[in-house]
């Protein structure tokens, strides 16, 4: 490895957005380098790939350079290390956190010709007059978005994010996606298809290069930039403080405890039905055939066989999952499919004072991009939500010695604003979840299991959450 790609050995397993922490990396490769801001400081786009124990994942690196020890101190907790490029001994960093070069950016985005929304996802543009191939980096901008760059300073989204996102001012978020997959990112895709949607942040622009496959350049999205809604407040936030105010009322029940949310769940039931129906307008939607209902099962238990290999307390449960993947694969009714959101959560919807509003199109980010960009039962968003109902009210307990005495007060507090979100769903338009118990029940457990790796890599104190779920829902 060069000097550059041992610091980011060091670095990458440190960052939020590094999903291979189940394994020690091997090595790091940096398989391709675009120079996006040359001079001091420095700017460039990075793909990376990092070989682990299971295979090679890349990564997006947003990389500044500035000579070795002129590193401003407020971007000292950026710092990646110092190192040669290029002949001079350097400083680099997560550049991410560096407004001066983020600005840049988002002039690039202003700057760039408009497309119609059939370019997203299209070739890229042939670049220049003298039939110069396209640029490794592209910046493109939907037709009519309305992208000026006065707000320059951007400032990162802290949170738990697979992702990074920079806000500037309040106008724009600019969302770089850290694992890449080639080919055009689902969120982008998704976001793009419901553009028109009061249920969606507008999307204005986006970045991409071509990464290869298969021996062959694939358009690749980098990142995307999307209206900022200022008014937002995290579905997550609100949800933890009806849980809290209830846990204060000993002995109220949710309804009558102040600072209920089931009138919330229910609004974001018929929201997600809506986005649901409009998604169904504008991308290709299916039936599943038997066959494909038994492949989705099997890909159910194929999870749990991994989960439970990687966490041995999963084991106890394996039998009342199995079997409730098999009451799937025997489901003999029509399974409607279509594109649907995929990694759906509290933390994927924000309250506006217009109503809710959908985030993050992206799927699980575990999950290749081909998988992730499959039709599959809306349910599965469905089952998404109750388990982040199931989260919210159990995630306060963790460690908490009144955690006994609270367990009641949680459950009560999940089941109402499942039975809301539900009523809310079908209302709004989709399917009524309650009608579809062996299909929901099979797309919660997966969600579950899903969620005890993803804890076991990212969160190992909330880990008891999801198994905590499990064994009430196989009691
Ligand atoms: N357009 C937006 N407007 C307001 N807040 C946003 C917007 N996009 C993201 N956020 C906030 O950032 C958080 C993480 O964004 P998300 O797109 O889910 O990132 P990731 O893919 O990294 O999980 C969201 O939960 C939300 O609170
Ligand atoms: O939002 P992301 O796309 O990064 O999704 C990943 O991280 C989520 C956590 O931030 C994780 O969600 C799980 O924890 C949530 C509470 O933090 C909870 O509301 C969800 O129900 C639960 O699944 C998500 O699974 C993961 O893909």
């Amino acid at each position: 490895m060069t000097q550059l790609e041992e610091l980011l050995a060091d670095w990458i397993p440190q960052q939020r957005w590094f999903a291979g922490k189940g394994a020690p990396i091997d090595t790091v490769t940096v398989h391709a380098q675009h120079p996006l801001v040359c001079g001091d400081p420095g700017l460039r786009v990075l793909i990376v790939e990092v070989a682990q124990r299971d295979g090679v994942s890349r990564y997006q690196v947003l990389l500044g350079l500035r000579p070795a020890g002129t590193l401003r101190a407020e971007l000292a907790h950026a710092a990646i290390g110092v190192c040669r490029i290029d002949g001079v001994t350097r400083t680099v960093y997560d550049a991410s956190h560096d407004p001066e070069l983020t600005a840049l950016l988002l002039e690039r985005l202003a700057a760039a010709d408009g497309s119609g929304p059939d370019a997203v996802g299209g070739p890229a543009r042939g670049g220049t007059a003298d039939g110069a191939p396209p640029a490794p980096v592209r910046f493109r901008r939907l037709d009519d978005a309305d992208v000026h760059s006065g707000h320059r300073r951007s400032l990162v989204l802290s949170g738990e994010q697979s992702n990074t996102s920079l806000v500037y001012g309040e106008d724009y978020v600019l969302k770089f996606f850290r694992r890449l997959w080639p080919g055009l990112n689902p969120d982008l895709e998704l976001t793009a298809a419901l553009a028109d949607s009061d249920y969606v942040a507008r999307p204005h622009a986006w970045i991409e290069t071509d990464v290869r496959q298969d021996g062959r350049p694939v358009p690749t999205t980098l990142a995307m930039l999307q209206e900022f809604m200022r008014s937002a407040t995290d579905g997550w936030v609100l949800a933890a403080t009806s849980v809290r105010d209830l846990y204060d009322a000993p002995g109220l029940a949710p309804g009558d405890a102040g600072g209920d949310f089931a009138g919330e769940a229910e609004r974001l039931g018929a929201a997600t039905a809506a986005v649901h129906r409009a998604l169904a307008r504008e991308l290709p939607t299916d039936v599943l055939s038997s066959h494909a209902l038994q492949d989705l099962a099997r890909s159910m238990l194929d999870r749990l066989h991994r989960a439970a290999t990687e966490v041995p307390e999963l084991q106890p449960y394996a039998g009342v999952l199995r079997s409730a993947y098999e009451d799937l694969a025997r489901v003999d009714e029509p399974l409607p499919i279509q594109r649907v959101h995929g990694d759906f959560h509290l933390g994927q919807v924000v309250r506006t004072d217009g109503g809710w509003v959908l985030l993050d199109f992206e799927g699980e980010p575990a999950a290749p991009v081909e998988e992730r960009r499959r039709p599959s039962s809306p349910l599965r968003d469905v089952a998404g939500m109750l388990r982040s109902f199931d989260y919210a009210a159990r995630y306060q307990l963790v460690g908490s010695a009144d955690a006994a005495d609270l367990a009641p007060a949680a459950h009560a507090w999940a089941q109402r604003n499942r039975d809301a979100f539900c009523a809310g769903y079908a209302y709004g338009g989709g399917v009524d979840p309650e009608k579809h118990q062996t299909v929901l029940r099979a797309f919660e457990y997966d969600k579950a299991v899903y969620e005890v790796l993803y804890e076991a890599h990212n969160r190992p104190s909330w880990l008891r959450i999801p198994l905590d779920s499990i064994a009430a829902l196989a009691a």
